[in-house]
């Protein structure tokens, strides 16, 4: 008989974004995206960092003070890059699972990839102005939003 404990697509497809989390430097907010096909089938990861060429030393991981002496200005967010390390893959008709609910710009590039649907764990950020831009054109474009709901089951992996 086959095991019956066997973890879910969801479980999976969200436990991979939370590992690909980990690969983050930013010390306050790791974030990570795993994009899948109709077919359940992993087309792109990506998690939140500086851009290629970029050295992570040499960048500021500041939150505040001048604009230009923080992270914002540079890092790269976890769902652009998955988009963008997509680049030979149809996204149409995708999921995108993310450990945190998408912000405006990058909601854009979800759209315009033709990605359907978004799975999100945390939504931390949801009364900002970006969080209520992006549901809007979610809303507008017919992008699915899916709150994940979390099994209680914890993973511990030994590396
Ligand atoms: N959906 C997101 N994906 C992301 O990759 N990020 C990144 C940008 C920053 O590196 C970090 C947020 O930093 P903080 O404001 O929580 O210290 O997470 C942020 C959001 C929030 O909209
Ligand atoms: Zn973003």
């Amino acid at each position: 008989m086959k095991r019956t404990d066997y973890i879910n697509w969801d479980e999976y497809f969200m436990g991979i974004a939370l590992l690909t989390a980990m690969r983050s430097k930013d010390p306050s907010s790791q974030v990570g995206a795993c994009i899948v096909s109709p077919e359940n089938k992993i087309l792109s990861l990506g998690y939140n960092g500086m851009p290629i060429g970029c050295d992570d030393d040499a960048m500021p991981w500041e939150r505040e003070g001048e604009p230009l002496n923080t992270k914002y200005m540079y890092v790269c967010h976890a769902e652009l890059n998955a988009i963008l390390n997509s680049a030979h893959n149809n996204l149409k008709g995708a999921r995108v699972y993310v450990t945190l609910f998408p912000c405006n710009e990058c909601t854009k590039a979800i759209i315009q990839s033709g990605i359907a649907e978004v799975v999100y764990y945390s939504d931390k950020y949801h009364d900002t102005d970006s969080s209520v831009a992006a549901r809007f054109m979610f809303q507008k474009a017919g992008v699915r939003l899916t709150p994940y709901q979390p099994s209680g089951r914890k993973a511990e992996l030994e590396l």
